[in-house]
Formats: structure tokens, sequence, C-alpha cells
């Protein structure tokens, strides 16, 4: 039987290409907790299609709930319809506010819904004894960095009130971790993994980065211009960090590289316990808990990847020199050698697969999982 596994905010970019992955596995069966604020219910059609495509008719097939984390009877009412169905095995929990612009005009909406959210989720977990998580945490969490490549024992220091969601969150599932139950349950066993920065899209078109509104970041926003789509001049927010060109570096990591990496965690997660696993070496005092990079371990600057989509698009980008961003550090590079000795994770696509796929998506849906004529499938 397939291993039962919560994907929550699985409909949008990372967590599409995870139920992706996941379903490309044969092991796994994603259930996607989803409230589309940031997504669209397409992206689930697509999961579906790939999976067929590449598995045949008996793929496995995504299911899905329409529940937003704030309303936590809703998430009881999703987790309660599997007790006797097997039950949950593990949690993959990805859904949250992430601009980090937004957080510090917004911050009450980031902490209700990235901190509360996540409580009302580990409750039903907790609850229902599921008992594994991966958690979607960010690089944002190490703030500036003293050491670049970035060792996951840098000290937790985010500059914006996104990042500090997310610290917040591994702090609470430290906790739930390290906790002694009386009743001789056992405790919580997690894997936090640390996002660089994820760009491309799967290479069949299908899936790929679809925000709602102007994106926020980059690599669509690049996407977009080339298109026609977003008219509006690139501005590129500062020239004068302490970098080689002057922008800022980020290690750019193929999304469907990432996606592995959860795959990979959840693999960990599923090691017995009489055997050396990740949590081996854990002590009492940090219980079964784990953080991991995931990253390429190369930066690049905003500079470098207007000439990477470039190239990949033939758009010639014009853009504007204007003052730094609220929360933007130099540079974001992991260090990613704990997760490739852990996990096994290695970032193998290299920068022009990731703009040549995220071209590809984008030319093949131009209006992105709005259009009626491209929708396909059903669920
Ligand atoms: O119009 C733009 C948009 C971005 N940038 C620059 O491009 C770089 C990358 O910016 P993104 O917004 O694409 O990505 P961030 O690194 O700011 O943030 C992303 O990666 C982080 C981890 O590194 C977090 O996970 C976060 O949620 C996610 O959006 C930054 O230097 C930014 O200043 C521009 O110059 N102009």
């Amino acid at each position: 039987m397939l291993q039962k596994v919560v994907v929550t905010g699985g409909l949008g970019y990372i967590g599409s290409h995870v139920v992706v992955s996941l379903l490309l596995t044969g092991q796994y069966q994603p259930i996607v907790i989803d409230n589309c604020l940031n997504s669209y219910p397409e992206a689930l059609n697509r999961c579906a299609e790939i999976a067929r495509d590449e598995m045949g008719s008996d793929a496995p097939q995504p299911i899905y709930h329409n529940v937003d984390l704030r309303n936590a009877e809703a998430v009881e009412d999703a987790f309660a319809q599997y007790d006797n169905k097997g039950g949950i095995w593990a949690v993959i929990h990805l859904a949250a506010l992430k601009a980090v612009g937004e957080s510090g005009e917004i911050p009450l909406s980031y902490y209700k819904t990235n901190v509360a959210g996540s409580i009302s989720l580990f409750e039903s977990m907790e609850r229902h004894g599921v008992n594994n998580l991966v958690f979607s945490s960010s690089a944002t969490v190490y703030g500036t960095p003293e050491i670049v490549p970035i060792p996951e024992t840098s000290p937790l220091l985010s500059a914006s009130c996104y990042g500090r969601t997310k610290a917040m969150v591994e702090e609470i599932i430290q906790d739930l971790c390290r906790a002694q139950k009386k009743d001789g349950q056992s405790s919580l066993r997690a894997v936090s993994v640390r996002y660089f920065n994820p760009a491309g899209a799967h290479p069949s078109g299908k899936l790929g980065e679809e925000p709602r509104g102007k994106p926020g970041n980059l690599l669509p926003l690049l996407a977009q211009m080339a298109i026609g789509r977003e008219k509006s001049q690139l501005k590129i927010f500062g020239t004068d960090f302490p970098t080689p060109d002057g922008t800022c570096v980020r290690d750019y990591l193929h999304i469907m590289d990432l996606a592995h990496g959860h795959v990979l965690a959840l693999d960990a997660l599923a090691v017995p316990t009489n055997q050396k696993n990740i949590f081996s070496n854990c002590d009492a005092e940090n219980g079964p808990f784990r953080a991991f990079n995931l990253g390429k371990g190369k930066g690049m600057s905003v500079l470098n990847m207007i000439e990477a989509m470039r190239k990949a698009t033939g758009y010639d980008y014009q853009y504007e020199i204007v003052d730094r961003r609220r929360g933007d550090v130099p540079d974001l590079t992991a260090d990613p050698t704990l997760a490739e000795k852990e996990l096994g994770f290695v970032a193998k696509k290299d920068l022009e697969e990731m703009c040549r796929d995220l071209w590809n998506f984008q030319t093949k849906n131009p209006h992105g999982f709005e259009t009626p004529q491209k929708q396909t499938g059903t669920i």
C-alpha cells in the first residue's frame, strides 16, 4: 500500500513539484491541503497528467482538500478522514505566506498563517498519531550570515518577519521533537529543509511557477517580461552590495532537484529506528530533529541571472537600477555538504537547464493556469 503523505501548500510552486516527485516514486500517496490563496487547482490536474504520461493509466493520483490551515476544525476533519484508511504516515508542510517585503507590511497575517497555521496542523498530527514531518524552511532564516557558503550551524538571525516566522516554527518543531510524553507515545521526528532559491519548471512544460498577481521573485518576473505578459521595466534592487558585481548573490537550484530533496527527506524518515538513521546521533536535549540546506552551493548575481535568461529567451532585458529592497542580504549561498552526506542530496541540474525549463513552461502557458482552453483533465 502507498504511504499517505499530506502535502500542505501542495498546489503552490514548490508544493506541486513535490507532489509530482512523490507520485513518480510509486511509493507515496500525496494528499494535498491547500486554500488556493496563491495557487491554482489546475496545478493538481497537471500533476496527475504528468504522472499518467510517465507511469501510464495506473499512476497514483493526488487527493485534494481545499482547507485553510488557519481553520483548525477543517484541518482536523481532513485528517480524520484517513483514520480508518490506514492513517497518514507523514506530513510535508509547505503552506505559508512567503514574500519577504510583504511580511514587513502585514506581520500579523504572517504570524497567523505561518505560525498559528502550523500549530493547528501539528495539533491534528498529534491527535492522529502522525509522527513524521518534513518542514519547508528557508535560507532567509540565516539573515546576513557571517560565513558563506552557509553551514546549517550558522545562527538563525533573520532580517525579515517572514524569515522569523520560519525560524519560530523550526523552534516549535524542535520542542515537539524533544517532548517527553507521559503516555508513552513517541514524539515527533522532523527534518527541516532550508531552501535556497528554487527556479525553473518541470521539463514537460506542464507545471511551473504561477503566482497570483505580479511576480515578486526575479526569475518568474524575467520569464513574464520575455513573453510580454509583464510590461513594466525591470528594476534591479541595488548595485552597491559587497559582491563581485554589486548585485545580490543567490544560490539558484532547479525546482525538480529541490522537489527530489523532499523525497530523500521522507526516505530518511522511513529508515527504521533500530537501523542507523539521520537521528542516530541526536541527543535527548535536541530530540529527533535535523535541519539541512537544500542548495547547489554556487552563487549567482542578479546580473548573471539576467544574462542566463537572455540566452534562454533571446529577450533583450532593459533595466533600471533602484535602491536596495528592504530585507535583501548580499549573499545567500549554501554549503550543501551535510545534505549530500546524510540525505544523498545533490542539485544536479545546471543554470542553463533551469532557464530553459522555465522558458519552456512560460511559452507553453503564456497566460498561466487560468486560460480556459489550456485546462486539461479533471481530478
Ligand atoms: O524585480 C526584482 C526582483 C528581485 N531582484 C533581486 O533578485 C534577487 C533575488 O530575489 P528574489 O525575490 O527572486 O528571491 P529572494 O532571494 O529575495 O527570496 C527567495 O529566496 C529566499 C531564500 O533565499 C526565500 O525563500 C524567499 O521566500 C524567496 O522568495 C534579490 O537580490 C532581489 O533584490 C531584483 O533586483 N529585482
